[in-house]
């Protein structure tokens, strides 16, 4: 924001504003005519000339999810609105000319999300692994490895001969036999690699697995090949020892040089199932690993509207627009008081009408931190607050923190390293978030020290200390740090005290590996079921006379909530369809908000459940752009398989139209075109019956503003 606008800000109303921003914008300068505009929202949110302007100017910086935010904002304020209509349609023009300038079209290829992931040895992973190996050794006797030999040539031929005899018995189907067989081959030559290979599959077969996996050991690990450590994965995984049969996946992995990609999947299929199992137990779901990644799956059929699972945040922080809604900074619960709720009319409300409302307002235990940034609704989220994350960043412990709070009251406005005041912090959610993923790893790494009576935490340790962010996946290759040099700086600074001698570095790697993070697994939610309102109906209830039913009148509208971004770690295995079959509604976890995810399809035992990260109203084409731009893959759901992207195309065969002769949409949807009356036969018993007449998901998808990612920066997608 320029210096002169700058001046005169404490003495604008919303019109003023506007007018700026009108005026910004006709000079063509869309910064300022945006900044304008949000600043009008601030003051009057349901200002819909305000919307349409920053909608436009949005558009024009091509910052189009901002854009698309605003209109659809006016939308909700008149639904039948013109001009906002209109300018949609070009929006949605815009954005496609955009990509296809861009060329991501053509860039569609076979995707697997295996590429992506990483097998890393998980710190904790060292003490399971010895537990593991105590119980190959005790229970299963494994440790007797061969002894190295050397066997008499004509023994080794002998047991090649009888090998070819278990071969042949094989075929008759006397497995038994063939399990002999092998046994008198390796006694003749107990190193003969096919012979316990072959004896390992029969026995598998059997069922004997601790038979099977003893021949597996006993093979040298240098002679060992990636199907024999991939099938040494396997027993393992059926012995419910899944660290070893990472450790054998992990072989066959590299020794395939990744290119066994069965065996990479089965690495990250043991371990989606150990890292999820504790978290899915009470629920009819299960976390699997699939060509998209950790996907979810019902373990039951669920009817439309039960509630499949519910979830809760690791990490959160507000949206910068509703920072000024009261809310405790820790949980997210409303802290809204009955001034705000009943506005300036409170203060005229007659005196038995306003003592009823004290007496029955749910009493107010807020406390904030001495370092006046942070509200908490009681002194229990403080406390945890304060454990988990906030003594790091605390402005009174920490002098460069002061930054962050300003840069969040200040909506990711400030100081740009020429001093002009800009937007140095473009997402919608707050830095704090952020700020909040290293405190809590530094928090963890110097409790795992002082556990140690160390002073300095240890590798292992900063390892440990990240162990819940590794449930969310990463992607984005582009330099996050670089677009947003000043927050960068800044968190740079903060981590570089983090008290009693502790350092944690924000390298750039660090910096855009927890940016993306973040941003590819944010998902916005609220305390709207849970506020002071509905406390106050609750304690209503019973309470008769006319104040009571005056007070009842007056709380029929619905509350203003502040609206939070989250990371929640098992929501944020769900994939992405179209035709979503669940979807995210607010909910009340363990007595505090959190998400829950509700059935909105019959589903089947077996099915994946699917929810939307987009707007599923909008047409295909600018469906499928807007999920690439933001997270990197083109979607391959049902109903972009069978709705086509308009007449020039045969949405079945794939045959270009003439220019005179464009093709014929389906009658009822409109979003399918066919060349033939055959193809649209044929299309229709392949799939478009399932999806021509689908109802949508109403429920907001609720997206976090992906504005600073571009659409060639998913390249470097893994589990962090
Ligand atoms: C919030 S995560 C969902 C869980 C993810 N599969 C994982 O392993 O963590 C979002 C990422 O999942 C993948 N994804 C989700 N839906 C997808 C779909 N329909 N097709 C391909 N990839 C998808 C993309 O990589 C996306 O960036």
């Amino acid at each position: 924001m320029s210096e002169e606008v700058n001046v005169i800000i404490g003495h604008l109303d919303a019109n003023g504003f506007l007018q700026n921003s009108e005026l910004h914008f006709s000079k063509g300068d869309f910064l300022k005519a945006l900044e304008n505009a949000k600043a009008a929202l601030q003051i009057e949110n349901k200002n819909i000339k305000a919307c349409i302007i920053a909608g436009r100017s949005a558009t024009r910086l091509k910052r189009f999810d901002e854009s698309y935010y605003f209109y659809k904002e006016g939308l909700k304020i008149d639904p039948k609105n013109k001009i906002i209509a209109e300018e949609l349609i070009d929006l949605q023009k815009i954005l496609l000319d955009h990509f296809d300038k861009m060329g991501i079209e053509a860039k569609e290829q076979d995707y697997n999300a295996v590429h992506f992931c990483s097998q890393d040895v998980y710190p904790e992973d060292k003490e399971l692994f010895l537990l593991e190996k105590e119980i190959l050794e005790t229970k299963y006797k494994l440790e007797n490895r061969l002894p190295s030999m050397i066997v008499d040539p004509i023994k080794r031929k002998e047991a090649a001969q009888i090998l070819m005899k278990a071969h042949k018995i094989i075929l008759a189907g006397e497995t038994e036999d063939a399990i002999k067989q092998c046994t008198i081959a390796l006694d003749a030559d107990p190193l003969n690699i096919t012979a316990r290979q072959l004896r390992a599959r029969l026995n598998q077969e059997k069922g004997n697995i601790e038979q099977s996996l003893q021949d597996l050991y006993a093979i040298p690990k240098e002679n060992r090949s990636v199907d024999i450590w991939k099938f040494g994965g396997i027993l393992l995984h059926q012995l419910g020892l899944p660290v070893h049969a990472e450790f054998w996946y992990r072989k066959a992995t590299t020794l395939s040089q990744m290119k066994d990609i069965e065996a990479a999947m089965m690495f990250q299929k043991v371990r989606a199932e150990r890292i999820y199992g504790p978290l899915t137990i009470n629920y009819p779901i299960k976390v699997n690993f699939t060509k998209y990644g950790r996907s979810i799956f019902a373990t039951k059929g669920l009817k439309i509207g039960e509630i499949a699972f519910e979830d809760k945040p690791v990490v959160l922080g507000k949206l910068l627009q509703y920072k000024d809604i009261s809310a405790c900074d820790h949980c997210a619960a409303s802290l809204l008081t009955p001034a705000e709720y009943f506005g300036e009319k409170y203060m005229e409300f007659n005196p038995p009408l306003r003592s009823l409302i004290k007496e029955k307002w749910p009493k107010d235990e807020s406390v904030r931190c001495s370092c006046q940034r942070q509200v908490y609704c009681n002194a229990k989220c403080q406390n945890e607050a304060w454990e988990q994350y906030h003594q790091i960043i605390c402005p009174n412990k920490n002098v460069h923190a002061h930054a962050l709070y300003d840069l969040h009251d200040n909506a990711g406005y400030g100081l740009n390293k020429d001093g002009i005041r800009e937007e140095i912090w473009v997402p919608q959610y707050s830095p704090i978030l952020l700020a909040r993923m290293w405190a809590m790893i530094v928090m963890e790494a110097k409790r795992l020290m002082r556990k140690n009576g160390l002073s300095q935490p240890t590798f292992q340790h900063w390892a440990k200390a990240k162990t819940s962010l590794r449930k969310f996946i990463v992607f984005g290759k582009s330099n996050v740090a670089s677009k947003l040099p000043e927050v960068f700086n800044m968190m740079r600074e903060i981590f570089s005290d983090c008290g009693d001698g502790v350092k944690y570095e924000i390298t750039e790697e660090e910096f855009n590996a927890r940016y993306y993070q973040a941003t590819c697994n944010l998902q916005s939610y609220s305390s709207s079921l849970s506020t002071p309102i509905h406390g106050l109906l609750k304690n209503l209830n019973g309470v008769n006379g006319i104040t009571t039913m005056i007070l009842l009148k007056l709380t029929k509208e619905e509350p203003k909530v502040a609206t939070f971004a989250g990371m929640f770690p098992l929501h944020a295995s769900l994939n992405h369809a179209c035709d979503n079959n669940v979807e995210i509604i607010d909910g009340l976890v363990d007595g505090r908000p959190g998400v829950y995810v509700r059935v909105f399809r019959d589903l089947n035992a077996g099915d994946e459940l699917f929810t939307t990260y987009i707007d599923t109203t909008m047409p295909r084409k600018i469906r499928r752009a807007w999920l690439f731009k933001s997270f990197n893959f083109w979607c391959q759901c049902r109903r972009c398989q069978f709705e086509g992207d308009g007449p020039n195309i045969c949405t079945n065969c794939g045959k270009y139209a003439q220019e005179d002769k464009k093709f014929q949409h389906c009658g009822k949807c409109k979003k399918a075109w066919y060349c033939s009356l055959q193809c649209q036969k044929e299309a229709w018993v392949k799939g478009h019956i399932a999806i021509c007449q689908l109802q949508h998901s109403m429920v907001n998808p609720k997206t976090i503003d992906t504005d600073l990612q571009d659409s060639t920066s998913g390249k470097g997608k893994k589990m962090y």
